[in-house]
C-alpha cells in the first residue's frame, strides 16, 4: 500500500470499491462491468456513467483510461475525480447533467493494477512503468497500429519500453482492445474521444507518435487540424503544452496512434503534473491530488462537449 503520508492515493482494492460505491449510490447512472483480466488475474473495472445507465442509448461515447503506467498513480486519481464529478455532481450542476443525459461515458481508472500494486507493495516506491508479466511489458508500446515500426519502443526484454513479443500480447492491452472493438455497432464506433492519462510533465499531446509527419496515412491535414484545435482549446483550460505527440518523443505501438487509426477516435495522452522533474515527479505528495485533478475539470468538459459536435 502507499505509505502514511500519501494515504489518500488509491490502492487496487480502494479504486474498486470507489467504482462499486459510485454504482451503488448512483445506480440510475453508473454501472460497473469488466473489460477482461490482467496477467496476475485481477480485474481489471470500467465503469459507464449516463442517464437510463443499463441501456445502450445512442449517444455519443467517451473513454477515459488511466494508469497504463504502473508507478503514474496520479492518473488513477483523476480517473476516481471523473467518476466523482459525473456522478455526484449530477443532481447539483446542471452541466455536468446535461453531459451525463447526452453522452455514454467510460471510465478506466486502471488499466495495469498488477503493476500499480507491485509499485507500491515494498517499502518504499518502486519507481515501476511496466505491467507484471513473466516478460514485463510497456502497455504504451504494445498496441497494434505501427507497432514496432519506427525506432520508438524496445525490442530489449530488459528495456522499460519494451514493446512485448508481438502486438497486443499483454492481456491489458488486448482487453482494452476488446472492449473498444465491442463498442462497433452496426458498423459504427460509437466511442467519439478518448483521454488516455499519464504523469508527468503537464502536456496535451496528439497523434501520430509513430511519424514526425503531421500528416500521414489516415490522418488528413484537417483531421490533424482539429486534433489542434481541440488540443490547444483544452491545454488553455488547464496551463499544459499541447503538442503532437512526436514533439516529445517518437513512440510506436501507443493507444492514441491505435485508438485513431483503427477506430477513429478523437484520442488525446495528458501528461499531467508535475511539470519537471526526476523519478519523484511519479510521486507527487497526496496533498495536490485534489488541485491537479481539478485542474482537468474544463479539459474534460470540452471533449465531452467536442463528442457530441
Ligand atoms: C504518450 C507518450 C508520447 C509519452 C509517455 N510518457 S510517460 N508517461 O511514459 O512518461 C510514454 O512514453 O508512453
Ligand atoms: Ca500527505
Ligand atoms: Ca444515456
Ligand atoms: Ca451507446
Ligand atoms: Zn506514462
Amino acid at each position: 500500500g502507499f505509505p502514511p503520508q500519501d494515504r489518500d492515493y488509491h490502492t487496487y482494492t480502494e479504486t474498486v470499491a470507489e467504482l462499486d460505491k459510485a454504482a451503488a449510490e448512483h445506480a440510475d447512472l453508473a454501472r460497473k462491468s469488466s473489460v477482461g483480466s490482467s496477467a496476475e488475474g485481477r480485474d481489471i473495472p470500467v465503469l459507464k456513467i449516463s442517464d437510463n445507465v443499463t441501456e445502450d442509448e445512442n449517444e455519443p461515447e467517451v473513454l477515459f483510461t488511466c494508469n497504463q503506467h504502473a508507478r503514474e498513480h496520479l492518473t488513477t486519481e483523476m480517473c476516481l475525480h471523473i467518476v466523482q464529478r459525473y456522478t455526484d455532481g449530477y443532481s447539483t450542476d446542471p452541466a455536468i447533467a446535461e453531459m451525463v443525459d447526452t453522452r455514454e461515458i467510460w471510465v478506466v481508472p486502471m488499466v495495469n493494477p498488477d503493476g500499480s500494486v507491485y509499485d507500491v507493495a515494498g517499502f518504499g516506491y518502486r519507481g515501476w512503468r511496466r505491467n507484471r508479466e513473466s516478460t514485463p511489458t510497456d502497455l504504451n508500446r504494445n498496441w497494434g497500429y505501427q507497432w514496432g515500426c519506427c525506432g520508438g519502443s524496445s525490442g530489449d526484454p530488459n528495456a522499460s519500453t519494451y514493446r512485448g513479443p508481438a502486438p497486443f500480447s499483454a492481456p491489458e492491452t488486448s482487453a482494452i482492445r476488446d472492449f473498444t472493438d465491442s463498442r462497433v455497432i452496426g458498423g459504427e464506433q460509437q466511442i467519439e474521444a478518448h483521454i488516455d492519462f499519464h504523469t508527468f510533465s503537464e502536456l496535451v499531446l496528439w497523434p501520430y507518435g509513430y511519424t514526425e509527419n503531421n500528416t500521414a496515412p489516415g490522418m488528413t491535414q484537417q483531421q490533424y487540424d482539429r486534433f489542434a484545435r481541440i488540443g490547444r482549446a483544452m491545454a488553455a483550460s488547464n496551463g499544459y503544452t499541447p503538442q503532437q505527440s512526436s514533439d516529445l518523443y517518437v513512440t510506436d505501438g501507443s493507444i492514441n496512434d491505435w485508438m485513431w487509426a483503427e477506430h477513429g477516435i478523437l484520442s488525446f495522452t495528458f501528461e499531467m503534473y508535475p511539470g519537471s522533474g526526476g523519478i519523484e515527479g511519479f510521486y507527487p505528495p497526496d496533498e495536490v491530488i485534489d488541485r491537479e485533478t481539478a485542474r482537468n475539470d474544463e479539459a474534460v468538459s470540452i471533449l465531452l462537449r467536442e463528442a457530441g459536435a
